[in-house]
């Protein structure tokens, strides 16, 4: 029985919304198949109670039907759903690798990456590629409508979890329709200074690079904490901090050495307002690996 094991992600890194995203070396989903004559779904591990085993509700139902490849399909979470780190898109990813060994579809890498967005498309109303992009492929990407650009980089990360459910639908609902030439010039440049601390495994442009001047303190009012967290954790040396995802995940870029100060600085700060949160402090890693 094929198996894969997809990665959390984190996408948006503050400028690039929709377009960038970066695999984590942990937490991950761990997806099994096996043929069947109709697809079925069983799911095990962290927020199994709130994923959905019906095929036209998960995200990997849709993968299924998009490479015409019924089975059975375990899900075991390492991702708790609805946190901003990729949780249905790493079941989606897996999927798709995976049934694409079992039905030998032939398909490569980056041609896996659209039909795994079917299985966003599902959950939050539309297909976008910035989760399932790095969860396959790994490492840094920038996913646009003309195709997916990765990158390898090396770069230290904490990103913590506070007991919050923001919903990635929702969080699309109150994304700014409309912004001015000002805020447009801003985004384009940290973009640009992102991507180049990506290439240079440079963990002070990439932080540098982060700020967001438009989605971000949109959806900041979502995650309660949100900039008392960011304060917090730029203090203990995080060279920047931005939601992740659609949030309620919160993610610091670090130098190695102070990972683990800027991770206890943002877990003291929730706790502070009395709110419970994990951290991980992980790096950005591998995209789906098949056994
Ligand atoms: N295989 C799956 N794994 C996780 N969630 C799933 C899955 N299939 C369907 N869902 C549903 O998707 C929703 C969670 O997805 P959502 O995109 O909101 O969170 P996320 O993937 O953690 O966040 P983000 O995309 O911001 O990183 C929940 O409502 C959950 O029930
Ligand atoms: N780019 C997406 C990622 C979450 O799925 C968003 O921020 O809404």
């Amino acid at each position: 029985m094929p198996t894969a094991r997809a990665p959390a992600t984190s996408a948006n890194l503050g400028s690039g919304f929709d377009v960038f995203g970066i695999a984590l070396s942990r937490p991950a989903d761990v997806v099994r198949v096996e043929r069947a004559e109709r697809t079925t779904i069983e799911v095990t591990g962290a927020g199994s109670q709130f994923i959905p085993e019906d095929p036209e509700k998960n995200t990997v139902g849709a993968v299924a039907d998009a490479l015409d490849a019924p089975a059975h399909i375990e899900i075991d979470k390492g991702i708790r759903p609805a946190s901003g780190l990729g949780s249905s898109a790493a079941s989606a990813a897996a999927a798709a690798v995976a049934l694409n060994d079992l039905y030998d579809r032939g398909k490569s890498r980056k041609e896996l990456v659209p039909i795994a967005a079917k299985g966003e498309a599902v959950v939050s109303g539309d297909a976008h590629d910035d989760n399932v992009a790095p969860a396959i492929l790994g490492g840094f990407t920038i996913a646009t409508p003309d195709g997916v650009t990765q990158v390898d980089a090396d770069i230290s990360i904490v990103v913590t979890l506070p007991e919050i459910v923001v919903s990635t639908r929702d969080a699309r609902k109150v994304v700014p329709r409309e912004t001015t030439v000002e805020r447009l010039v801003e985004t384009v440049g940290n973009a640009a200074t992102l991507t180049a601390g990506m290439y240079r495994d440079d963990p002070t442009l990439v932080g540098r690079g982060m700020k967001d001047g438009i989605v971000t303190p949109a959806r900041a009012k979502l995650i309660d904490g949100y900039d008392a967290v960011r304060e917090a954790a730029l203090e203990a040396g995080a060279t920047g901090v931005t939601i992740s995802g659609a949030g309620p995940g919160v993610l610091a870029v670090t130098h190695e050495w102070n990972q683990r100060a800027v991770a206890n600085a943002m877990l003291d700060t929730f706790e502070d307002r009395g709110i419970d949160a994990r951290a991980y402090q992980t790096e950005i890693g591998e995209g789906t690996r098949l056994y």
